[in-house]
């Protein structure tokens, strides 16, 4: 599986910014908004699922199963404290993504063998864009968890441009970002000079 860049919204996003990502050849996009109403996160699902799915990139959802489920998403991301991926897996059949977040070797030896389609690894560096983040691995920590993964993994946490060399050396099949492509002064520009790296490194 090779995803490259996977673009993970910011609280409040714009659909203009997930276009903007689209349109810059992101892979893979998460819904990602901690302050955002289920109603609201399941409206803003279904404006850009027509809008994902003309550039054949799958949008995930993060955290609400619910939201997945109602929307049509094309699948959900997990932390380690939002429940039981079992039951996400059974909810949400055999062919959707499920994505878990995996900050220890501990949590990958832990993983619900089956169930799970991909794995978030991080953070790689400490990030404003989640304060309640756990303790960040570093590169070299990233490697070797990515290392003992039977799944595919994203790099995530505090990552940009310059870290895309090491990231992939590393066997991830993406990278996770926010910051990197939201807080660029052209998110469209941003997300095609990752994916350039990306295909380049
Ligand atoms: C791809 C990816 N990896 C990790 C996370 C973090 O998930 P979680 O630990 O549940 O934290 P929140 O994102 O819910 O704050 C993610 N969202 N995506
Ligand atoms: C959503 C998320 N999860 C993380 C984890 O470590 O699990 S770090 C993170 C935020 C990533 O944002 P940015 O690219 O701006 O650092
Ligand atoms: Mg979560």
């Amino acid at each position: 599986m090779s995803i490259g860049i996977y673009f993970v919204t910011p609280d409040g996003c714009d659909d203009a910014l997930v276009c903007a990502a689209l349109a810059g050849g992101a892979g893979l996009i998460q819904l990602r908004d901690k302050t955002a109403t289920e109603a609201e996160m399941v409206a803003q699902a279904r404006r850009l699922l027509p809008l994902c799915r003309a550039a054949g990139v799958p949008l995930i959802v993060n955290d609400r199963l619910e939201v997945a489920l109602a929307s049509g998403a094309d699948g959900l991301h997990m932390g380690q404290g939002d429940g039981d991926p079992a039951q996400a897996r059974a909810a949400l059949g055999p062919d959707r993504h499920l994505g878990l977040s995996i900050e220890t070797q501990a949590q990958l030896a832990a993983m619900p063998k089956g169930a799970i389609s991909l794995i978030g690894v991080g953070p790689v560096r400490a990030t404003a864009t989640k304060p309640d983040h756990a303790t960040p691995l570093g590169l070299d920590g990233l490697a070797q968890v990515v290392a003992h993964s039977p799944i595919p993994a994203v790099a995530i946490g505090g990552v940009g441009l310059a870290d895309i060399p090491a990231i992939r050396a590393a066997g991830c099949a993406g990278v996770a970002v926010v910051s990197a492509i939201s807080g660029a002064d052209d998110p469209q520009a941003a997300t095609r000079d990752l994916v350039n790296a990306w295909r380049h490194a």
